[in-house]
């Protein structure tokens, strides 16, 4: 018999209030699996997100988990099991970042418990395996963008689940840390966590991603294998505007970039590119 996936989502309709979102959403993910959530500004990406995390109701539809209806479970048993990862945000007060990684811990400890040494323990194994020990007595508020979307993905580790739920992580991040984030995600995913997250960047889908999911107008438009998903043709319809899709060759990835229309362009034209010297010094050039 094969094993139920960790996360399914079957004909689910999502939404705020009396305002319906999205509906007849269906999808799942594995362990082991990254699915990646594309979509235009305002599509309802973190509204479908906090539903499946069971901070919204469900307007209609199922969410499974390892082949259970998650309305049936408690708060504390689908925070064991699902963690979130929100965007890097400012904290209030000036905790550590071990006491934020440990913060994760919350929902595997008793009422009014305060955690103990093996609480401790799953906060450094977690900031240990994010290659982020060294920041663990640094102030959360102080270090960088990056360095906290990473503690927070720790934190969210810190607490075990087997099914992380990531909200652009890599928004607001540079190259480097992007790159990082990105890494993190594969070696969570081939340590067996199932993955789902967002992001506006299809370059970085086809960096991490098994597989793509693009919601626009409340439905899915596509979901699949990145390559066979993510299309010219595909993207423009998501984002309603043009998108060059560019394989980079020996598994480096796939750049996408938007283009500029005529109209947008207008007269700032792409300068052509500078003479080269001899041709500016009016000799001929080599083979001419
Ligand atoms: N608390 C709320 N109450 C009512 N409507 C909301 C609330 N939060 C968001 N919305 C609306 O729900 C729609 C979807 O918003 P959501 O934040 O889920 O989109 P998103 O795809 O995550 O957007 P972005 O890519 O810009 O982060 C938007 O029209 C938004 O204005």
């Amino acid at each position: 018999m094969s094993q139920a996936p960790l996360l399914r989502v079957e004909d689910l309709a999502f939404g705020h209030g009396a305002t319906t979102i999205g509906a007849g959403i269906g999808f799942a993910v594995s362990a082991g699996e990254v699915l990646c959530l594309l979509g235009p500004n305002g599509c309802g990406k973190t509204t479908l997100f906090r539903t499946l995390l069971g901070l919204l109701p469900a307007k209609a539809g199922r969410v499974l988990v390892e082949g259970e209806n998650v309305a049936r479970w408690s708060r504390t048993r689908l925070a064991r099991t699902v963690a979130y990862v929100p965007q890097a945000h400012a904290a209030l007060f000036p905790f550590s970042v071990r006491e934020v990684v440990v913060m994760g811990r919350a929902s595997r400890l008793g009422p009014f418990a305060s955690p103990g040494r093996s609480d401790h323990a799953a906060a450094d194994a977690a900031l240990a395996a994010l290659g982020i020990a060294h920041l663990a007595e640094r102030i959360y508020t102080e270090v960088s963008g990056g360095e906290r979307q990473l503690a927070l993905i720790a934190r969210a580790l810190a607490g075990e689940p087997r099914l992380l739920v990531m909200d652009e992580p890599t928004a607001s991040l540079d190259f480097g840390n992007q790159a990082r984030v990105l890494g993190q995600i594969r070696r969570l995913a081939e340590r067996g966590l199932g993955i789902l997250l967002s992001t506006h960047d299809p370059g970085h889908a086809f960096l991490c991603a098994d597989r793509v999911a693009l919601l626009r107008d409340g439905a899915l438009i596509g979901l699949g294998a990145p390559a066979a998903t993510m299309t010219p043709e595909s993207l423009e319809r998501l984002y309603g505007v043009p998108v060059a899709v560019v394989p980079l060759g020996d598994d480096r990835g796939t750049a996408c970039t938007p283009l500029l229309g005529e109209r947008d362009v207008g007269r700032r034209r792409v300068p052509s590119p500078p003479p080269l010297l001899a041709e500016r010094a009016g000799k001929p050039r080599r083979g001419s």
